[in-house]
C-alpha cells in the first residue's frame, strides 16, 4: 500500500530513512548518509512566492552521473508541437485496440494532435495509450511539459523519484515536467494523457463560488519518498523538444531518499469532486465544472483547463438542460472515461473515445439528445455513472495524421447532427 502526504501545492517533506532530510537547511555541507543535494526546478527561480516550483531531492547519487544521450532510433509514435494541419471539421475516435504483441506504456502512447510549440513552452499535446506490460528497467522524463494522466482502463502503478502512486480509473494523476517515471501494469491498460507544455497545473479560482468547492486541496495526494538501492542497467529515455533521446543508467535512477519541496507527482479523486450547478434554470458554462487550469499570459484565457462532467442532479426549471449548441472561441478535446455523456445520447461517442471541436466550430447535443431533452419532463434527475471529461485550450488543437488517418477515426461523425426539424414560423 503506498501512502501519500495530502493537500495541493504544499511544501511537503518526507524521508523513507530517518535522519536523511536535513533540517533547517537545503544544501549542507555533507547530507546525511553521504546523500546529494539536488534541485529540482520547475519554475524560474525569480517566479513571484505565490507561483514559485521547486523541490530539492537527497539521492543516492546525484543525477548527472550519466553518459551522453544518443538520439533514440524509435518506434515510438509520440510527436511534439508545432503540428502543422489545422481542420476546422469535427472528429470522433472510437478507442484505441488494445495491442496484441507487447507493448508497455511509452511504447503504447500515440499523440492525436496539440497546439503551440514546445520551443516557446506554450499549448498541450494530446496523447492516448494503451498498453500491456510493464517499464521493466525502463524510465522516461518529459522534458517538454506536465503530464496529466487520466486512466479509462486498469490501473496505473507510477513509480516516480518523488514516490509510488496507484491511480485507477476515476483518478487522474499529475507528473512534472521533467520528474522521472516508469508506469507498471496489473492488467491491460487505456487511457489519455494532456501534455502541457505552458505554465504548472493549478486549481482555478473560486470567485463568487466562496472559499471552497470544485476540486477541494486536502484531497490531492502526492507520494511519500521511496526508493531503491539497485546498481542493475536502466533504460533513461526523455522528450526533449520533441525529440526522444535514450542513455544508460548503471543503477536506478529511482534512489532519492528524502525530499521537500512544492513541485511533485500527485493524483486525485474525480469522485471527491465537489459539482455546482444550476439550481434555477439554464445551463451553466462548463467552466464551471474545471478540475485544474494551466493559465495562459492572457488573464482568463487559458493554455488549458482540464474539465470534468461527473455524475450530477439536474434540476434547472424550463431549461435545455443538455451542452447547449454552441460555437467557442476556444478547442475542446474529449474524452470518455465512464458511461453515457449527455450531449451524446445517441451513441458513437464511447468510454475510452474521443472527440475533437475546433475553434468558433459548431457542435453540442446530437439529434437524439436535442430531441429526448425538449420533450422529457423536467424532473430532477440524477445523472449517474458518468465521466467524461476536456482538454479545453485556446489554440486550436492540429490534428496529427496518425489521429487522421486512424481506423478508429469515424467517417460519419457529422450526421449525429442531421435531421433537426426546421423552426415553423408563424405565417
Ligand atoms: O462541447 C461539449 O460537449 C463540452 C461542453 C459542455 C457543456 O456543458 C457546455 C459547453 C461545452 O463546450
Ligand atoms: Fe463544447
Amino acid at each position: 500500500m503506498n501512502q501519500y502526504q495530502t493537500g495541493f501545492g504544499n511544501e511537503f517533506q518526507t524521508e523513507a530513512v530517518k535522519g536523511a532530510l536535513p533540517v533547517g537547511r537545503n544544501s549542507p555541507q555533507k547530507p546525511a548518509f553521504g546523500l546529494y543535494a539536488e534541485q529540482f526546478s520547475t519554475s524560474a527561480f525569480t517566479m513571484a512566492r505565490a507561483e514559485n516550483k521547486r523541490s530539492w531531492f537527497y539521492r543516492m547519487r546525484p543525477t548527472t552521473a550519466h553518459g551522453a544521450f544518443e538520439p533514440l532510433d524509435t518506434m515510438l509514435r509520440v510527436s511534439s508541437a508545432p503540428f502543422p494541419d489545422a481542420s476546422p471539421n469535427r472528429y470522433r475516435w472510437d478507442p484505441l485496440p488494445m495491442p496484441e504483441a507487447a507493448t508497455d506504456w511509452l511504447e503504447g502512447l500515440v499523440t492525436y494532435g496539440g497546439n503551440g510549440d514546445v520551443g516557446t513552452g506554450a499549448g498541450i499535446a494530446v496523447h492516448m495509450y494503451a498498453a500491456n506490460r510493464s517499464m521493466e528497467r525502463r524510465v522516461f522524463q518529459s522534458s517538454d511539459g506536465e503530464l496529466l494522466i487520466v486512466p479509462q482502463l486498469g490501473t496505473l502503478h507510477i513509480d516516480t523519484e518523488m514516490g509510488r502512486m496507484d491511480v485507477p480509473p476515476g483518478h487522474i494523476a499529475v507528473i512534472p515536467r521533467g520528474l522521472r517515471f516508469a508506469v507498471r501494469l496489473s492488467e491491460p491498460s487505456r487511457g489519455y494523457v494532456c501534455e502541457n507544455y505552458g505554465s504548472p497545473f493549478r486549481l482555478p479560482d473560486l470567485g463568487p463560488i466562496g472559499a471552497n468547492g470544485l476540486a477541494n486541496p486536502r484531497d490531492f495526494e502526492t507520494p511519500v519518498a521511496w526508493f531503491e538501492d539497485v546498481d542493475r542497467d536502466f533504460e533513461w529515455v526523455q522528450k526533449f523538444q520533441g525529440k526522444f533521446w535514450r542513455t544508460v543508467l548503471d543503477h536506478s535512477p529511482f534512489d532519492v531518499v528524502a525530499w521537500h519541496g512544492n513541485t511533485v507527482p500527485y493524483r486525485y479523486d474525480l469522485a471527491r469532486f465537489n459539482t455546482i450547478g444550476s439550481v434555477s434554470f439554464d445551463h451553466p458554462d462548463p467552466s464551471i465544472f474545471t478540475v485544474l487550469t494551466s493559465p495562459s499570459e492572457t488573464a482568463g484565457t487559458a493554455n488549458c483547463d482540464f474539465v470534468i462532467f461527473p455524475p450530477r442532479w439536474m434540476v434547472a426549471e424550463d431549461t435545455f438542460r443538455p451542452p447547449w449548441f454552441h460555437r467557442n472561441v476556444m478547442s475542446e478535446f474529449m474524452g470518455l472515461v465512464q458511461g453515457v455523456y449527455d450531449a451524446k445520447e445517441g451513441g458513437g461517442f464511447v468510454p475510452g473515445g474521443a472527440s475533437l471541436h475546433n475553434q468558433m466550430n459548431g457542435h453540442g447535443p446530437d439529434a437524439e439528445s436535442t430531441r429526448r431533452a425538449m420533450q422529457t419532463a423536467l424532473r430532477p434527475q440524477k445523472i449517474a455513472d458518468t465521466m467524461a471529461f476536456m482538454f479545453e485550450s485556446r489554440w486550436v488543437i492540429r490534428p496529427t495524421p496518425f489521429a487522421l488517418t486512424s481506423p478508429t477515426l469515424q467517417d460519419d461523425y457529422d450526421t449525429c447532427w442531421k435531421g433537426f426539424r426546421k423552426a415553423q414560423l408563424p405565417r
